[in-house]
């Protein structure tokens, strides 16, 4: 098991506690996350550590990576802070909450940080090498978002690396996934996943959570 808080440096840390007080005051104001998940504890379970399951393996400093769905900017936020030269695109049909997160990127001080308001279908930015999301739609959706503009790395990681995150879509995903998962290869063949638990990843706070990896077959 792994802590992906206790992996930051102190400044970054300082980034996190900023976003999560942020996060809180900001949510009175637009609805950004459920206010339960908030309280004292929660937060920082159900948000931070949650999203920074992303970054138990690296993304390259020359990616860019974008968040479909981003709201409050979750998971982009703590990945912006953990991965500081990796760009990040926050991608959100709501224009508030994408006006939300362009603050708190500011505040913070994460210049690697962009957001793009619109529908993700329509999504007409920087190109990505990474998509990731979580709670935003269904994987057939996801990946046809994803695969319309994935674009390759000049250099992508060895196959076997094993401490760099491989090209494609990385969700994070919970509950059974199975309908899910068969109506993604029923609409687009061709598509390999895998899974990652993260009770094994983080620990038991994360029951029925997984990261789930969708890339074309090699
Ligand atoms: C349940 S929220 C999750 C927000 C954030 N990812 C999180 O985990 O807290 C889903 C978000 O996806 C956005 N969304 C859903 N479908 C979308 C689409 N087709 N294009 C852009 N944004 C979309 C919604 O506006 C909403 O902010």
């Amino acid at each position: 098991m792994t802590d992906p808080i206790a992996a930051l440096s102190a400044d970054q840390n300082a980034k996190l506690d900023r976003f999560a007080a942020e996060l809180v005051r900001m949510n009175k104001h637009v609805n950004l996350v459920a206010p339960t998940t908030l309280r004292e504890g929660e937060l920082e379970r159900v948000h931070l550590k949650h999203s920074l399951a992303l970054s138990t393996k690296a993304f390259p400093p020359e990616a860019v990576v974008v968040d479909w769905g981003a709201g409050g900017g979750l998971p982009t936020i703590p990945l912006a802070i953990a991965f500081p030269e990796t760009q990040f695109v926050a991608v959100d049909a709501v224009g508030k909450k994408m006006e939300a997160v362009r603050t708190f990127a500011r505040r913070l001080g994460l210049p690697n940080l962009g957001v793009w308001i619109g529908r993700a279908e329509a999504y007409d930015g920087p190109a990505p090498h990474y998509c990731v999301s979580r709670a935003t739609a269904p994987l057939a959706d996801l990946w046809a978002w994803t695969e319309r503009v994935l674009t390759p790395l000049a250099e992508p990681p060895s196959p076997e690396a094993e401490d760099v995150w491989q090209p494609g879509l990385l969700t994070l995903k919970g509950g059974n996934l199975d309908e899910e998962v068969a109506a993604m290869h029923e609409a687009h063949p061709g598509l390999t996943t895998s899974r990652t638990y993260l009770k094994a990843l983080l620990g038991p706070g994360y029951p029925s959570k997984m990261i789930l990896e969708v890339r074309p077959e090699a």
